[in-house]
């Protein structure tokens, strides 16, 4: 069974120079697992996650998710549907004015899902904030005081705010000190335990992506070259841009025959 399939996708850029961002994409993701998706600057990696996030249009190709065809949703149907699919990008805070609090960030989710009465919202607000480990009082803190991981707990909290299956994870810990890294992909993991979740984790650093994901689709130009389970694609790559990638992480290097 699968949550997520996407075919035959293509996307392309017009203007002074024309991009083939995404040519002939195809994968699929199952419930409460990780894809993570690699490939260097360029290859079309966010492109295909604001596609999925219906933010741009595709050219050609089919997504169905959650048993929906999901790219034929319009208006209404898709302001309702977006709960189940949400994203964290690099950088969160730069999406909310200078003063947003984390309370304000995770209210707004809230909203667009289901009208709340206060009482019930701050409730909500503090077990969301708890389920991310932060203190019920974050909610009063502006998102620019908070630390780079706070800020990504936060931006989970209000990923899992709208009961999600999937979340598109862009680059989410690219910006983060190691250590506050690993304390968010281990909050990431727990969380798809206890909830279920299904990830489409975009990366660059193939030593990061492979400790969170299942399973590693390898991008490059557009195209999917290479997807196989985490340790096999470590262990034996097939495609070049599988070995350059692992070939630009000292620490794995030398584990790759
Ligand atoms: N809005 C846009 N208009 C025109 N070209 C674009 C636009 N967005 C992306 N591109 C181009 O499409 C290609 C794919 O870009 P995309 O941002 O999807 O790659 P990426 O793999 O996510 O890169 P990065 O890791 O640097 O974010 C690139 O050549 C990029 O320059």
């Amino acid at each position: 069974m699968t949550l997520l399939t996407v075919n035959g996708l293509t996307k392309s850029y017009t203007g002074a120079r024309g991009v083939l961002a995404l040519s002939d994409v195809s994968l699929a993701i199952a419930p409460g697992e990780t894809l993570g998706l690699i490939g260097p600057s360029g290859c079309g990696k966010s492109t295909l996650a604001r596609v999925l996030a219906r933010l741009v249009p595709a050219d050609q190709g089919s997504v169905t998710f959650d048993g929906q065809d999901w790219l034929a949703l319009h208006g209404g149907a898709l302001r309702r549907a977006r709960g189940r699919l949400q994203m964290v990008f690099q950088d969160p805070a730069a999406a909310f004015h200078p003063r947003a609090t984390a309370g304000g960030a995770i209210t707004e989710a809230l909203r667009l899902q289901s009208p709340l009465a206060a009482p019930a919202r701050r409730l909500r607000m503090a077990e969301l904030l708890a389920q991310v480990g932060l203190d019920a009082d974050f909610a009063h803190r502006p998102l620019r005081d908070l630390s780079g991981g706070q800020r990504q707990r936060v931006a989970i909290a209000r990923a899992i705010a709208t009961g999600p299956k999937l979340i598109i994870l862009d680059e989410a810990v690219s910006a983060l000190d190691a250590g506050v890294r690993g304390q968010v992909l281990d909050l990431l993991v727990d969380l798809q335990k206890r909830l279920g979740l299904s990830y489409l984790f975009i990366g660059h650093d193939i030593a990061v992506v492979r400790a969170i994901s299942h399973r590693i689709a390898v991008m490059e130009a557009g195209r999917i070259v290479e997807e196989a389970d985490a340790e096999a694609l470590l262990r034996a790559p097939q495609s070049d841009m599988a070995r350059r990638l692992i070939a630009a992480v000292p620490s794995i290097k030398g584990t790759i025959p």
